[in-house]
This record gives C-alpha cells, structure tokens and sequence, in this order.
C-alpha cells in the first residue's frame, strides 16, 4: 500500500491498483495502458455529469471517448443491454489494444466489466466506482456479470480490471439509502476478516447515528480502505473463487434469493444485510456458534445492521420460492447448498447440504409475520 497526495493505493497482488482519495477523479487516464486509443464510457443516465468529467479528462489526453448510457441500477445487468454495447463497439471499430472505463455503482461496473471480459474475449477495463458498494466491493476482484430471468449474476467471467479510482469526493450526492446499502458489505467484510471494522461502525453510531449512515461518517475513508484491503488480499490469493474467495459471499446465498423473489425492488446491501443475519442464525442453529460468544456474535448481526437503518427481517410465507433461487447460488455443488458461516468472530468456514428443516428453521428466525417484501 502506498500514500501520495491525499491518496491512497492498494495493490491487487501485484496485478492493478486500486486508487482512493478525494479529487482523483482526473487521474482516470493514468490507469489507462499506453497502446489505448478508443475508450467507451459506460454510465447510467443519473451520472451525466461525472461521466462528462471522465470523459473530457480522457479526451484532454488524447482518447476517442464513445459515451454509452445505459438504464439505471439492476436494469443495467441484462443480455439485451450487453449486446446494445457490443453493437456500439463493434460499429466503432473497437480492438483489443481499446478499452472500456464503467463510471457508477455496482450494477455498472458489473456490467461494464463483462463487457470487456466477452469483447473479442478480453480487452481492459478501468472501473470508476461512484458508489460505496462499487469502491469497496463490486469494483474491485473481477467477478463481471450479468442477471438472467432465472437469477442474479448467472452469465459473467473473471476479468480483473486494469485499474480502480474511487473519488471519495462523488459520494457526496449518493442517496442516503444507497450509502447505507454499501456499508452492508464494508460490515460484511468486518464479520469475516476484520472485527476494527466493526469498532469503528459502532462507535460513529454511538457518536451520530444519522452522521454514522451519511458520507460525512468521520470513519468512512478508513472503512473504505480496510474494506478494500480484504478484498484485495482474498482476491489476490483465489481469483476464481476456488476456495477462500467464497468468504466474500457471506450473507449472499439467503440475500441474492431475496433479490430475486422482490424482482429487484430491494438493494442489493440491504438483501446482504438479512442474508448475513440468516447465515449467523444458521450458524448457531448447526453448533458453529454456540455459548455466549456465539449469540453475542449473533445479537451483534442485528445490532450493528440495525443500527445503521438496515433491515434485518424478512417477509414470512415465501419459502418455497426463497429455497428454488437459494439452489441457484453459485456454492452450491448439485443438489448440496452450501453457505459461508462463522465459527467465531473473523474465522470463516463452510457448511455443507445442512437439512431443510434447519435452513427453513433460520428463515423463521428472520421472518416477519406480515409477510408483505417491503422493509
Ligand atoms: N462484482 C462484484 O464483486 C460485486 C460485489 C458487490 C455487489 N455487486 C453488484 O453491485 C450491484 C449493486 O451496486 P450498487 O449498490 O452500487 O447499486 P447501483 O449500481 O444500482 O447504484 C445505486 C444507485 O445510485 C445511483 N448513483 C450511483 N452513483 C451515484 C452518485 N455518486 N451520486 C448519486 N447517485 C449515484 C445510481 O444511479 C443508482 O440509482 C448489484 O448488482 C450487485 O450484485 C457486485
Ligand atoms: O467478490 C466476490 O467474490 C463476492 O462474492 C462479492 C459479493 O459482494 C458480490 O455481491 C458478488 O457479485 C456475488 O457474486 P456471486 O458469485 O454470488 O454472483
Ligand atoms: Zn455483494
């Protein structure tokens, strides 16, 4: 890691780097190779005016910048809206020595980057992440994606970037409840690989709570980069999510189903945030956490998510339909589920194929009775 002129910059294992400071939104040509010459911006239409900013420091040093506005949010990861861009690359003439640069939140980035994983298979891409989520999770590690009528994220490729610059400065606009959805996963990463995470989201919400949920959290750019570190390191050592990679799923198995039965009407953090309560249920009602430890651990799930207005319940009466999306997680190995739990604070393990009557067991632990998806 290194510091410069109010920036910090993590290396991913050698490979790129992801820089974060604030101001740095004009660097986005150095993460650019030198062989690039036509660059398509890809941004949704909220971000106008920051991906005018990326584009005009592009041209400025010399690039042939193609805009590529795409529908907003979850309506961005879909076949239809992939091959419009491949229409629009192919007709510009786009080889491999060009690039892609995704300017805005996850589902951008996602999209943005299994676009440059599928186009003439591979050319790069520099990820300009504009959300929380985006900088400390989506943007950074090379899982690319799209959705598909059957679930979340079923059609992607590792492609890691070439770059990540994560302006803290953009944070400022981001709505409230989309800064909340990002610290769901900078939680995550707390629970399975640094508890000082944790510390530091309690105590900006024992000092200001309505502070502690906005982008003026005097802790925020030290939850970014400590997020970004475990990332970073996991991903260094299992690209391609052979083992440990999974340990950044934590809360997805139970929090993609949600997505799925809400028809994307709930934000991706906030399905997180009850997946990871789920699995901390699941884990106590397997004997992974067990004694006081164990259900502290778990209160501790409720308490820190809630504390930052993210929900921890959901509709009651859906699981038959939660369990049909839950055996489309990628962890699952045929008709096995397979989840991350804990077995302690920090100390990731998996459990295999539990039995249905426990993981329906769970789901009545973080159900609500009036069965109706809204939070
Ligand atoms: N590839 C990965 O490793 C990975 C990791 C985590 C999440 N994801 C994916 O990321 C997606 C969620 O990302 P997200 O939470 O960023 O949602 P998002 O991309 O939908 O962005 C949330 C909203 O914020 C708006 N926005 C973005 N930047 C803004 C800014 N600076 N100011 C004002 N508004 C702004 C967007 O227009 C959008 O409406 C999901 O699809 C999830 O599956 C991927
Ligand atoms: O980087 C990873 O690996 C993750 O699992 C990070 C998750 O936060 C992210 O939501 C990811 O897109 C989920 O991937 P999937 O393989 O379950 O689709
Ligand atoms: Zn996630």
């Amino acid at each position: 890691m290194s510091a410069a002129l109010g920036s910090t910059t993590i290396s991913v294992g050698g490979d790129y780097d992801v820089v974060i400071g604030s101001g740095v939104l004009g660097r986005v040509a150095d993460l650019l190779g030198a062989d690039v010459e036509r660059v398509l911006v890809v941004h949704p239409p909220t971000l106008d005016a920051l991906s005018g900013a990326v584009a005009d420091a592009l041209r400025d040093r010399g690039y042939a910048v193609h805009p590529a506005e795409v529908p907003d949010a979850e309506a961005a990861k879909t076949a239809s809206v992939a091959a419009a861009l491949w229409a629009q690359l192919g007709q510009a003439g786009f080889t491999r020595t060009d690039a892609v640069v995704g300017v805005g939140g996850g589902t951008v980035t996602d999209l943005a980057g299994f676009v440059a994983a599928s186009w003439l298979r591979g050319v790069p891409v520099v990820q300009v992440p504009t959300t929380l989520l985006g900088m400390v999770d989506a943007a950074v590690g090379g899982k690319t994606g799209i959705n598909t009528a059957e679930g979340k994220n079923l059609v992607g490729a590792f492609h890691p970037p070439a770059g990540v610059l994560c302006d803290v400065d953009v944070l400022a606009t981001l709505p409230q409840a989309d800064l909340v959805a990002g610290l769901a996963e900078v939680v995550k990463c707390g629970f399975i690989a640094d508890p000082v995470i944790l510390d530091l989201v309690e105590s900006a919400v024992a000092d200001d709570a309505g502070r502690a949920r906005s982008a003026a959290n005097p802790h925020l750019r030290e939850l970014i980069e400590r997020a970004v570190r475990v990332k970073a390191d996991v991903v260094a050592a299992d690209l391609r999510e052979s083992s440990l990679r999974e340990i950044l799923n934590y809360g997805h198995t139970f929090g993609h189903a949600i997505e799925q039965v809400e028809h994307y009407s709930w934000r991706h953090g906030e399905a997180v945030g009850v997946g990871m309560v789920y699995v901390a249920e699941l884990a106590r009602l397997t004997g992974h956490l067990s004694g006081p430890e164990g259900d502290a651990l778990v209160d501790r799930h409720r308490s820190v998510l809630e504390s930052l207005g993210l929900p921890t319940t959901y509709a009651a009466g859906r699981w038959d339909e939660l369990l049909t999306a839950m055996r489309r997680d990628k962890k699952s190995r045929g008709s096995t589920l397979r989840f991350v739990v804990l077995d302690g604070l920090a100390r990731p393990t998996r459990l295999a194929g539990p039995d249905d009557a426990l993981l329906q067991a769970a789901y009545g632990l973080v159900s609500r009775r009036d069965a109706s998806g809204a939070h």
